[in-house]
């Protein structure tokens, strides 16, 4: 069979005379030639987006050069770029005659070299970086806390990373909350609990990403519990991310909470826009894209929470350069964003939309909410989410009534009160009220 390599080079070639440069190394640079077979051509590109341009552009292009240089119809595939790289241990992938749970599984790209630093997650770096080089010592467990999007799970893989070169034998596990909790009741199922305990519990660095996830998982919690004084009372360091602060997380056990508050807790906060500039530079200069300073700043001033959007922006923008051949500039920047933008209304909030955001962040249900117990646990959100419907839609004091299930104006009206009032004392649910706000008002 033909050498896949000089194939690929003979299309490269074949697209060089076909294309402008710019789309050249947009579309044809970033692909990675996989396999050559019998029947298909494998190819690896870097995003959907990518994926979609190969196949509604580029396909038939590749099927007639590979019919030139092979005399062969081969249909191509298209396969997204796996993003994950595994982690040089394999220690448990040896498990005899066992299936191993999965390995750490870290992104090569999530470094700490390509972390940029800024008023947001200035502290968050630092001490990411102490326990990278000092685990299990001085901040134990480590915990990141704040919104989606702005490079939590960035610094937990930096952090196995860095500690793997540090030391190469380091034993290090990333899961999402949901893995270790699928992985603890497959564990249950197949009655291999010992391994699961063996494989969570001999780890070196554990990285638990999006804590808030085991909310109402008892028996996960209970486990973790478990595997967390395990690894704490062997001085292994646990790093946990959430989107909120511990004692926040509807449903998690008293004591869950106060072992995670015996470390540090930090919180990453949304980038400024010199930060969210810089971060697009260094994208930019990654992708060895060229882009105008102004564009940048014009990118990075459109959107200002989520560096997960700010990213996608940027892949927007270049990817609509490569279609339209024209080069990145703040007009075709403008142009190429022009749908994903916010207008400048707002985006109107309704009671149910406030009542969902409530139960989802409190973990009650609709009926909970809307009914007449009068439990803490329920009157607080309850009441809460009456206040909201106050503030944020135009809705009367007796329509609000009647949609919490037919209660009287002044109970609506009493409500607000209380929490205006207890708002000025208490941050932590001044902070859970904002919080709750920006899901509604940021989605
Ligand atoms: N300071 C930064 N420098 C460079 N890239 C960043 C930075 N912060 C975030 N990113 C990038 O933004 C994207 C989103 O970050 P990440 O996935 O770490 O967010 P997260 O806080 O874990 O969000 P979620 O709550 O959704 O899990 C990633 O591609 C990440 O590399």
């Amino acid at each position: 069979m033909e050498d896949i390599y000089s194939l690929w080079h003979y299309l490269q070639e074949r697209f060089k005379e076909t294309l402008s440069k710019v789309s050249y190394d947009t579309w044809i640079d970033s692909a990675v030639p996989i396999r050559l077979t019998e029947t298909n051509i494998i190819i690896e590109v870097p995003s959907s987006l990518h994926k979609d341009y190969w196949q509604n552009n580029l396909a038939t292009r590749v099927v007639e050069g590979t019919y030139e240089f092979t005399n062969r119809e081969v249909s191509p595939i298209f396969m997204i770029k796996n993003e994950e790289v595994k982690s040089p241990d394999k220690e448990g992938t040896h498990l005899k005659g066992k299936k191993p749970f999965k390995q750490a599984q870290l992104n090569g790209k999530y470094t700490f070299d390509t972390f940029v630093i800024g008023k947001g997650n200035q502290m968050a770096h630092a001490a990411a970086l102490v326990v990278a080089e000092e685990p299990g010592t001085i901040y134990n467990p480590l915990f990141f806390y704040g919104g989606v999007g702005l490079g939590k799970t960035h610094l937990m893989h930096a952090i196995g990373q860095q500690m793997i070169q540090l030391r190469p034998n380091a034993k290090v596990k990333y899961v999402s909350s949901e893995t270790f909790a699928n992985d603890f009741i497959n564990s249950i199922q197949n009655r291999t609990q010992e391994q699961f305990r063996n494989e969570y519990r001999s780890v070196d660095l554990l990285l638990v990403d999006d804590i808030q996830f085991f909310a109402d998982k008892e028996g996960t919690q209970e486990e973790f519990f478990h595997t967390f004084n395990a690894l704490y009372d062997e001085r292994k360091q646990i790093v946990l991310t959430s989107d909120r602060l511990p004692n926040e997380i509807p449903k998690l056990q008293e004591r869950l909470v106060s072992r995670f508050a015996w470390g540090l807790s930090v919180d990453i906060t949304p980038p400024d826009l010199e930060t969210r500039i810089a971060i697009l530079r260094n994208k930019a200069n990654s992708e060895h894209l060229e882009i105008p300073d102004d564009t940048l700043s014009y990118i990075a001033g459109q959107i200002d929470s989520n560096i997960r959007e700010l990213e996608g922006a940027l892949v927007r923008v270049q990817a609509y350069s490569a279609i339209q051949g024209r080069d990145i500039t703040t007009s075709l920047a403008a142009d190429a964003l022009k749908s994903i933008l916010p207008t400048d209304k707002p985006k109107a909030v309704t009671i149910y939309a406030i009542q969902q955001a409530v139960c989802k962040f409190y973990q009650l249900t609709l009926e909970e909410l809307k009914g007449k117990k009068r439990t803490k646990n329920i009157v607080v959100p309850r009441q809460i989410a009456m206040y909201l419907c106050r503030e944020l839609t135009d809705s009367s004091l007796p329509k609000i009534g009647q949609e919490f299930g037919g209660k009287d104006h002044t109970t609506v009206l009493h409500a607000y009160d209380k929490i205006k009032t207890i708002i000025k004392k208490d941050s932590a649910l001044e902070h859970e009220i904002k919080t709750i706000t920006n899901n509604l008002t940021n989605k």
